[in-house]
């Protein structure tokens, strides 16, 4: 089942078309991933999901319930993390999270099981007790993503949660974003301009910049839309013209180029197999000591198809 449908939305401020006829859908238990440099519409784009703010064309259903018709429905499926930070510097981690839980109406032995849950799975058990104002910003970031959770909803929105933090802040929510998909089935839509965390994370991803669709769909679909290619990296001995030949005569081999101790090929990935290449190497007596073969990554794809790149 889709839990989110994006259909036909454009936004224009003032004259300007920030967002134009954007569609797609989110199954439940994904995690989805929405890229684009910054300024491509992407919390603007959120915004509108969220209800925050009115779309001029198009419709968006949360959970089956439109968003503008039926908002107090939609909105029960939905956490935010928007960029900014919302919490009470004064308190303990703690107290933050109680006044949050509370605020969803939650007491008791509840309320207690889901702060230490949030705590846990953000790796802040240990600071449950020191005030806010001593957390470093990835830390405050971390409490953030916890008191999003708090009313465990079906989907969590993240925008761009890892912008300006510290690197083991960000592995913590990585590993939380995992874990709280594979544990709850939450649906995870997260945006970035950090391809390499879209690439790390999410199954299915929509790329937008300025406002259009750029490529949509599962993460080796986009990957095709540029090459079929893949790069095969072989590290050898006995490196010679006749072997050079020999590997240019596979099948499926496209380019290939050479050091004394290395060759680069260019393969085409529906016809190209591994078979053939380890024979040539075999007759050529050549040891191998690694062969490594690369996809194509998400910047790459981005910079085919915008001609730029993500981040200058
Ligand atoms: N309230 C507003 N009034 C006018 N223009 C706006 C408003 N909000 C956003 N914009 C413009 O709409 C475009 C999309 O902005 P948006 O914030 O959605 O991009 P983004 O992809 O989220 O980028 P970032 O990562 O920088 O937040 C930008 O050109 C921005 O300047």
């Amino acid at each position: 089942m889709n839990i989110i449908e994006v259909k036909n939305i454009s936004k224009k401020f003032e004259d300007k078309l920030v967002l134009d006829n954007i569609s797609f859908s989110v199954e439940t238990g994904d995690i989805f991933g929405l890229i684009g440099p910054n300024g491509a519409g992407k919390s603007t784009l959120i915004n509108i999901m969220t209800g925050l703010l009115d779309a001029n064309k198009g419709s968006i259903t949360i959970g089956g319930f439109d968003i503008k018709k039926e908002s107090i429905k939609a909105k029960e499926f939905l956490g935010l993390v928007p960029q900014e930070l919302a919490l009470m510097e004064t308190v303990s981690a703690h107290d933050n999270l109680e006044f949050f839980g509370s605020l969803y109406g939650l007491k008791g032995k509840l309320l207690k099981e889901r702060i230490n849950y949030a705590l846990d799975i953000t790796g802040l058990t240990e600071k449950r007790k020191d005030k806010v104002k001593k957390f470093s910003g990835g830390m405050k970031r971390r409490l953030n993503l916890a008191a999003a959770i708090m009313h465990e909803p079906k989907i969590l929105i993240l925008d761009e949660p890892t912008v300006g933090i510290d690197p083991q802040s960000r592995n913590h929510i990585f590993e939380f974003i995992k874990g709280i998909n594979k544990e709850k089935n939450t649906t995870i839509l997260y945006t970035s301009h950090y391809m390499e965390e879209v690439e790390y994370l999410c199954n299915n991803i929509f790329i937008i910049d300025e406002g259009k669709e750029i490529a949509y769909g599962s993460k080796k679909t986009v990957k095709s839309m540029i090459s079929n290619n893949n790069k095969v990296n072989l590290r050898i001995d006995n490196i010679n013209k006749d072997l050079i030949n020999n590997i240019k005569l596979i099948n499926g081999v496209v380019d290939c180029e050479n050091s004394h101790d290395e060759i680069n090929l260019l393969v085409e990935g529906n016809s190209f197999k591994l078979e053939p290449l380890l024979k040539v190497l075999e007759s050529n007596k050549s040891a191998i000591k690694s062969i490594n073969v690369d996809e194509p990554n998400l910047e790459e794809v981005f910079l085919a198809l915008t001609g730029k790149k993500l981040r200058d």
